[in-house]
């Protein structure tokens, strides 16, 4: 594992002044970012959210899936309570990189799923690794999450890269008319642990799209 620890600032936003921690991975020479609010180095559990990069819904308001959704209330939900932790993983598109996405959202324009896409391409249907994490959790003291997440395989995977997972605190949000099926796919063939009936409405979150 090559990654370092580069530098921190401040960073505010709209819900509270977090703390932004730059890591360099120099084996891929992707960059990562931890945003930590609050006391993580107590040893009590953080309320945590492992996030993997989507340009299109984190940053283009996309509403083909619900990344952008999860990313604004995760970070809201570790404001209200004043402490936790948002890694910001670099592995766009499931860890395919953002052209690939790009070629796989336009194979499912023609009628392909998530998983039907990134197999054409000749790609698993996910290819994230998140022991990536760990050297970064060590370096701010975190060592136990309450995870924010509905999704089984990211749980297994940071439990056998060592990370103990003390709570599996479900994200359930960004239902819109535009990710119904991609929300199915998720269920259906990821295995993610949720039901859409009881997904929170897109319109509850700040950023509206509907
Ligand atoms: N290859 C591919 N990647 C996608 C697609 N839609 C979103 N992504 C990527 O999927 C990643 C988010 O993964 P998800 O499975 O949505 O969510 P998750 O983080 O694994 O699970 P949760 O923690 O429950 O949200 C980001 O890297 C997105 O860029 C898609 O259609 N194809
Ligand atoms: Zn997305």
């Amino acid at each position: 594992m090559t990654i370092r620890f580069i530098a921190s600032s401040r960073l505010p936003m709209p819900w509270a002044t977090f703390t932004m921690h730059g890591f360099e991975d120099d084996e891929t020479g992707k960059d990562h970012v931890v945003l930590t609010l609050g006391d993580v180095a107590d040893g009590d559990p953080v309320l945590a959210r492992v996030h993997s990069e989507c340009l299109t819904g984190d940053a283009l308001f996309s509403m083909r899936c619900d990344c952008g959704y999860q990313l604004q209330v995760a970070l809201k939900r570790i404001a209200e309570e004043g402490r936790g932790a948002l890694l910001y993983l670099r592995q766009e598109g499931r860890g395919i990189g953002l052209m690939n996405k790009i070629r796989a959202y336009h194979l499912q324009d023609g009628g392909a799923d998530t998983v039907e896409a990134n197999e054409a391409l000749g790609f698993e249907a996910d290819m994230r690794r998140y022991d990536i994490c760990i050297p970064m959790l060590e370096k701010l003291g975190i060592s136990r999450l309450r995870l924010m997440t509905n999704n089984p395989r990211k749980v297994l995977s940071l439990q056998q890269a060592g990370i103990e997972i003390s709570e599996r605190v479900p994200l359930t949000t960004g239902l819109n008319a535009h990710n119904e099926q991609y929300l199915s796919t998720k269920v259906g063939k990821l295995g993610h642990m949720m039901a859409l009936d009881e997904f929170e409405a897109a319109s509850d979150v700040d950023r509206e799209r509907t």
